[in-house]
């Protein structure tokens, strides 16, 4: 069973754009940004300045000891101390700051990415699937925050910090604070890049074979009944260990080169120390600094690198959080492919206007595929109850995502209310019409909730009303805790045939003057099937009614006229 991945030309944008992009994000949370690289600056230098000044201490007090002189150690020591204080407790509060800031701009993007998504629903989504766009929706926007705590905020902090512990070097030892600092550009900058590079197949190849196994994963647990009745386990379970073999190749590799990088950056720090003490060493025999100084020297040599010494790692995982970035930016520009007019036409609510004429709608789902809708006429004057009877494939469900404009018609024309229907934004196009599908969404809610979704100031006594209409009374009283039952995920707890009368109880709840009607009976004995029907004809009185069925037995008496559909047309 193929399954769609992140198509490669996900990451087409250059890392740059993508990078910058994404920082564009933290641009209104400019207050708490600066603070927290204040913050984290603060606390590097005073790590580094902590190294070099216990260094610069011990060897005085050491000096001291052995000339048998005196010295005022209580200035130092409290110096010390302080900037031990300043380091804990800047790093904390950085963390603090920082991580905060991140998790606002996370979940900002997330509700962002949730709103540009839903005007998506269903045309623009469907071709994705649930799992790609959760796992975008949560993977791919986790991963983000890695773009600032691990490379944007150290490459800022390495950049105000470092060129000063550079000048504090160069007024000791000016051939040191070279050394170092093209050391420090070497592991800031070289390394990094040739990780990035060596690890860009891998990273993209991590993020694509991430996504592909939770979309494998998920498919197989919502199919696990039917995997278990046809046998098709044992072939899931196996691509399930293929990929996750795959994972862990990838996996290995980038671990091997970060490994790699944070062994260079032990060395190149090691050798720019030894280089130091070589080079103060000869400032000492020149007496150009003391031997205090010299241990100074040496140990801020060393220290600096605490500032840089996460880049490489942080980079060579940058790759992989550009392409979760390049995901997601995918979804939030994405055009909705029904779009909105610029000002929506305001709708006269009353019942009495809501008239409904198509006129040689044609309706495809791409550019290859045959009509759905071809040359489709039907007039439904307000008030009137019609049924569309056709077979399978007939076109019905098509008609459907037309009306609630779901899905652009490629031509002819629809109006509502004596006006066209893409002069009304969806939403207002939706409010005038209710529709029981033939696959309800249950939410994973309690049952009160999951009506209120249609009208949430809906009263206590027209809850009731619609449940009584939808032949759930009993229902609802043999459920443990009545309305406020959780139903479970995709509502476990109710029957298809259950669900189906909680979904008409929805739709009657939002008192809408157009009602479709999807099947309605589905699901439902011949007895249950009769009173909803007549519980429905009450309560849709004075409204328009589609009712779409395979086969109208049983049901003609709900409406006025009966129309057949067969290849996306009305024959008669
Ligand atoms: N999302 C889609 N993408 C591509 N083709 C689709 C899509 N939805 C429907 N079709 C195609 O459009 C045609 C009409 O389908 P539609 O679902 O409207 O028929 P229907 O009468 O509702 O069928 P059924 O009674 O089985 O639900 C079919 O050939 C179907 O394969």
């Amino acid at each position: 069973m193929p399954l769609r991945t992140v198509p490669s030309a996900a990451v087409a944008p250059s890392s740059w754009a993508l990078f910058r992009r994404l920082l564009g994000l933290f641009r209104p949370y400019r207050a708490r940004m600066a603070l927290g690289v204040l913050l984290s600056t603060l606390a590097t230098l005073a790590g580094i300045g902590l190294m070099g000044l216990s260094g610069w201490f011990l060897a005085s007090m050491g000096l001291a000891g052995v000339a048998g002189a005196s010295m005022d150690y209580f200035t130092p020591a409290a110096i010390i101390r302080g900037a031990a204080i300043v380091r804990t407790a800047g790093r904390y509060a950085e963390r603090l700051v920082n991580h905060d800031l991140t998790l606002r701009v996370l979940s900002s993007l997330r509700v962002h990415l949730f709103a540009r998504l839903l005007p998506l629903a269903p045309a623009g989504t469907a071709f994705l699937g649930h799992t790609e766009l959760f796992s975008r929706l949560r993977a791919d926007v986790d991963r983000l925050e890695h773009a600032y705590l691990a490379v944007f905020l150290p490459i800022l902090v390495a950049l105000i910090a470092l060129p000063l512990v550079t000048v504090v070097l160069a007024c000791y030892v000016w051939p040191v604070a070279v050394l170092g600092a093209l050391a420090v550009l070497l592991v800031a900058v070289a390394l990094p890049w040739w990780l990035a590079r060596c690890g860009v197949a891998t990273s993209i190849a991590m993020v694509e074979t991430e996504a592909t196994l939770r979309a494998l994963t998920s498919d197989a647990l919502l199919g696990a009944a039917e995997l278990r009745i046809y046998g098709g386990a044992a072939a899931q379970a196996q691509r399930i260990a293929a990929l996750t073999a795959a994972h862990g190749r990838h996996r290995s590799k980038l671990d091997r080169l970060q490994a790699t990088g944070g062994v260079l950056v032990t060395l190149a720090a090691q050798l720019a120390t030894v280089t130091g003490l070589v080079l103060g060493a000869r400032a000492l025999q020149h007496h150009a600094i003391g031997p205090a100084e010299l241990a100074m020297v040496v140990l801020l040599t060393l220290a600096q690198f605490e500032a840089v010494a996460s880049l490489p790692e942080a980079i060579s995982q940058l790759r992989a959080t550009l392409v979760c970035a390049a995901r997601v930016f995918a979804l939030i520009d994405a055009e909705p492919r029904v779009a909105d007019p610029a000002a929506s036409t305001a709708f006269a609510t009353s019942a009495a206007r809501a008239d409904l004429r198509l006129r040689d709608v044609h309706l495809r789902y791409g550019e290859d595929r045959p009509w759905a809708l071809r040359g489709l006429d039907l007039d439904l004057p307000a008030g009137r109850r019609i049924a569309i009877v056709g077979p399978s494939g007939a076109g019905k469900s098509s008609l459907i995502g037309a009306l609630l404009r779901f899905h652009p018609i490629q031509s002819g024309s629809i109006e509502l209310a004596g006006r066209p229907l893409d002069t009304y934004s969806g939403d207002a196009v939706r409010e005038m019409i209710a529709v029981v599908e033939q696959r309800t969404h249950i939410f994973n809610g309690s049952l009160l909730d999951n009506l209120l979704i249609a009208r949430p100031d809906a009263t206590a006594e027209r809850i009731r009303e619609v449940l009584g209409a939808a032949q759930l009374t009993d229902v609802v009283a043999g459920l443990p805790e009545g309305l406020n039952t959780w139903l479970g995920e995709a509502g476990v707890l109710l029957s298809g045939g259950e669900a189906r009368r909680v979904a008409i109880a929805r739709a009657l709840l939002a008192d809408r003057p157009i009602v479709v009607l999807d099947e309605p009976t589905e699901g439902l004995d011949a007895h249950a099937a009769q009173a909803l029907l007549g519980a429905l004809a009450r309560l849709t009185a004075g409204r328009s009614v589609i009712l779409i069925t395979h086969r109208l037995e049983g049901m003609a008496s709900l409406v006025d006229a009966r129309l057949t559909l067969r290849d996306g047309r009305i024959v008669n």
